[in-house]
């Protein structure tokens, strides 16, 4: 299994081989970001009842298809304290926002349309429609299925649970993500370095990748060039996936497979047929898995996207969006290649991909800008200016 298999074959290696995490009961202030591990099926009715939109005058709208009726005001509904009277023809009940419409009623006068005189109103309009009334259950009915299982809580769906009256949810444990950097040349970031040294870069970057795509990050530290380093870091470390970086590639110093498959993974693939991050490997044991990157940062980032988070949330497919070239390209090799490019909407609306002018994949530089990766299968023709490309958005557009 030594040739570079397909970028697509590979995430459906990944997808075979998805991570399997076990669940826990989490309060709601627990849950942002988390996977759930059960559907969420509504508890209430939102809203529980037909309610105003508006503060004003809960009436029936037969009594105020003119302009100028006059209604006598029998009570009030705010928020919270409905009112239980039945409302009949000639009447109306002073009304609030989210306030119930009581019995009978079935249209609201917002204040601004109305005269109060003493326990009277006058509607200055009159109304050819029901207006300003929500519907029961508008939003979402008790015991409908709001969200399924393995979605990830956003905000939005945080407080949609909220509203369905869930107050615990069983979500699946963030996975363990351990990032392994390799080199006998690398030292943590903030040293002092002699010649030759370099700074290990991708554990920080791949850190908050990680974090962002519901990962728990966990540094295992800087193995060196040796199969005895790698084992240390290996075994004692309590992780769910690893993501080692570096030693990937066929150069003498280059142990971490090996270290692995010493350590009981069995690979699954060795190698892709991607540009940047042909190295980059996956293996398992049990229920861990190992993700192994290239150690070129360029490489290990654009790797981290197109395989890491899919394994992280679950989605095998690569989004894609479809852009145009604002610059021409070359044509490609044999590897699916993935650009860094400046992804933006042009004044005229159009969306424009630019890809950075060096891609060496030892380039961190480039993604300060980049926020988009420009797909181009194996062998492309060369792209002419205007030509639509698929994109990956890897930021914000
Ligand atoms: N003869 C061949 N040589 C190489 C091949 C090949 O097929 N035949 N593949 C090349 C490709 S493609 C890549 S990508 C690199 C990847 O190699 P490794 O994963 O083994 O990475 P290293 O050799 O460990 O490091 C490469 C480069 O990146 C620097 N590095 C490593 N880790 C970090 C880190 N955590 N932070 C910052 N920089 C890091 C390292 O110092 C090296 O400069 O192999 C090609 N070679
Ligand atoms: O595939 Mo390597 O990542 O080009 O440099």
């Amino acid at each position: 299994m030594n040739r570079p298999i397909p970028v697509e074959q590979a995430l459906g290696l990944l997808q075979e081989n998805a991570l399997t995490l076990p669940s826990r009961q989490v309060p709601l202030s627990e849950a942002a970001g988390c996977r759930l591990a059960e559907p969420v099926i509504s508890r209430v009715t939102q809203p529980p009842a037909a309610v105003s939109a508006m503060d004003g005058f809960a009436v029936r709208l037969a009594d105020v298809r003119a302009p100028g009726a006059t209604l006598a005001v029998i009570g009030t509904a705010p928020a919270g304290t409905p009112f239980t009277g039945l409302l009949k023809p000639g009447q109306a009940v002073r009304i609030f926002t989210g306030g119930h419409l009581p019995p009978g009623a079935d249209h609201i006068v917002i204040q601004e349309d109305a005269e109060i005189s003493g326990d009277q109103v006058r509607c200055l309009r009159g109304y050819a429609a029901s207006e300003f009334v929500r519907a029961a259950g508008i939003d979402f009915s008790e015991g409908e299925r709001l969200l399924n299982t393995g979605a990830i809580l956003t905000p939005a769906a945080l407080s949609l649970v909220a509203a369905a009256n869930h107050g615990h949810l069983q979500v699946t444990r963030r996975p363990r993500v351990g990032i392994l950097a390799n080199g006998d040349e690398l030292r943590p970031p903030g040293s002092e370095l002699r010649p030759g040294q370099v700074i290990n870069a991708n554990a920080a970057g791949l850190s908050a990748l990680i974090a962002s795509w519901g990962g728990d990050p966990v540094d295992l530290g800087i193995a060196s060039d040796s199969m005895a380093s790698i084992l240390d870091h290996v075994q004692s470390a309590d992780v769910d996936l690893f993501v080692p970086v570096g030693g990937a590639s066929v150069g003498d110093h280059d142990h971490m497979r090996a270290a692995f498959r010493e350590s009981g993974f069995e690979p699954i693939f060795e190698k892709i047929a991607v540009k940047p991050g042909k190295p980059t490997w996956f293996s398992r044991r049990g229920a861990q898995r190992v993700l192994g990157l290239p150690g070129n940062p360029a490489s290990a980032f654009v790797c981290a996207h197109l395989f890491v988070r899919p394994l992280l949330t679950g989605h095998f497919v690569l989004p894609s969006l479809t852009a145009t070239l604002a610059a021409p390209l070359p044509a490609n090799g044999a590897r699916e290649e993935f650009l860094r490019a400046r992804v933006h909407v042009s004044p005229q609306g159009l969306l424009l991909a630019d890809a950075a002018p060096n891609q060496d994949s030892s380039l961190l530089k480039p993604f300060l800008t980049a926020n988009g990766l420009i797909r181009r299968p194996a062998h492309a023709p060369a792209g002419m200016t205007g030509a639509a490309v698929p994109v990956l958005l890897i930021g914000q557009l």
